[in-house]
């Protein structure tokens, strides 16, 4: 499937400082991927440039194949920004403030109330249409900021460091929205949210002072977490035609939960199916997701490779 979003060779120089270099990805359709690194990592300035708001120093950024320099009117259109501080104005009401918002995207004045009632409901917010953007707790702030982004119907939305600051229950709530924007509209989120990254994120880069150090899908292929009632001989495990290996976890509470390796051409259905038809007790399989943590710092450096 062709990229929604390239980036090539893109480098950002402030002063001598070189806050990005050299960095060279792509984004598909549908796909939410996170970005991560370490604080001054150069993070905002990519998602920055990605926006249209800074000029790359050099290198390229097409969307839908036009050219974030040469095309900036068109590459926009397709794209939904969130800030790490979303510029709200304390005294507009949410619905003014998302109106107002419509017109500068070049919402066209029939379609506006339909594009603001609809992102008011994508973002839980239709309670909240009436209140003061100053008067707003930080995680409706955010859902504001976010049906900001959204009023357009972006194919790529665009968020920066989205759960910075919230509770654990507007974490889940801001999580609930990115899942249902999957599929929908490609995602590239920057997060110091590890956890964050993992629940939300099918694939991972990791930048660190300017560089792209890694890219990669948290999904592990093949592998699957597999939770049993009556632990079998291991053994007898393996001895199962979708089986190709499988590996005791260790760091489970209980015996029975293990690490399986699907044999090619067989599918977690068929293991399933084996597992039930041996009498053990099926439990829970869930595909394996890499460890986030881990992937982070040993990308930048700080652990070496387990
Ligand atoms: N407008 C600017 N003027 C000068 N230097 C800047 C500017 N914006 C960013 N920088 C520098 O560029 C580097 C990358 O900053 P950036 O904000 O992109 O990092 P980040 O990964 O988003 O960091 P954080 O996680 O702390 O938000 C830093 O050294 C920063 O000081």
């Amino acid at each position: 499937m062709d990229a929604l979003l390239t980036v090539q060779a893109l480098s950002r120089c402030f002063g001598r400082a070189r806050a990005l270099n050299g960095v060279d990805f792509q984004l598909r359709p549908g796909e939410v991927v996170g970005l991560l690194g370490p604080n001054g990592a150069g993070k905002t300035t990519c998602l920055r440039i990605l926006a249209g708001l800074l000029a790359p120093g050099s290198g390229r950024v097409a969307v839908a194949g036009h050219d974030m320099v040469r095309a900036p009117q068109q590459a926009k259109r397709h794209i939904g920004y969130l800030p790490e501080r979303p510029p709200l104005y304390p005294e507009m009401r949410v619905d003014e403030y998302l109106t107002h918002c419509a017109r500068l995207r070049g919402v066209p004045a029939g379609a506006r109330a339909r594009a603001v009632a609809r992102s008011l409901r994508r973002c839980g917010l239709q309670s909240a249409a009436r209140r003061l953007l100053g008067r707003l707790s930080k995680g409706y702030r955010q859902r504001a900021g976010l049906a900001a982004a959204l009023l357009h119907e972006p194919e790529l939305v665009i968020l920066d460091e989205p759960t910075d600051g919230l509770d654990p229950l507007q974490m889940r709530e801001v999580r609930g929205l990115i899942a249902d924007l999957a599929g929908r509209a490609a995602v590239l989120i920057s997060s110091h949210a590890l956890a964050e990254v993992q629940a939300s994120c099918q694939r991972v880069l990791v930048l660190d002072r300017g560089r792209l150090l890694h890219d990669g899908p948290l999904a592990a292929p093949n592998a699957l977490r597999l939770r049993l009632a009556r632990a079998p001989e291991h053994a007898a495990l393996t001895a199962l035609a979708p089986v190709a290996a499988a590996e005791a976890d260790a760091g489970a509470q209980h015996p029975g939960v293990y690490r399986v390796w699907l044999a090619a051409g067989t599918d977690a259905e068929q293991l399933a199916a084996a597992v039930v038809a041996a009498g053990w007790g099926l439990l829970e399989l869930t595909p394996v997701r890499s460890d986030v943590e881990r992937l982070f710092f040993r990308s930048v450096g700080l652990e070496t490779a387990a």
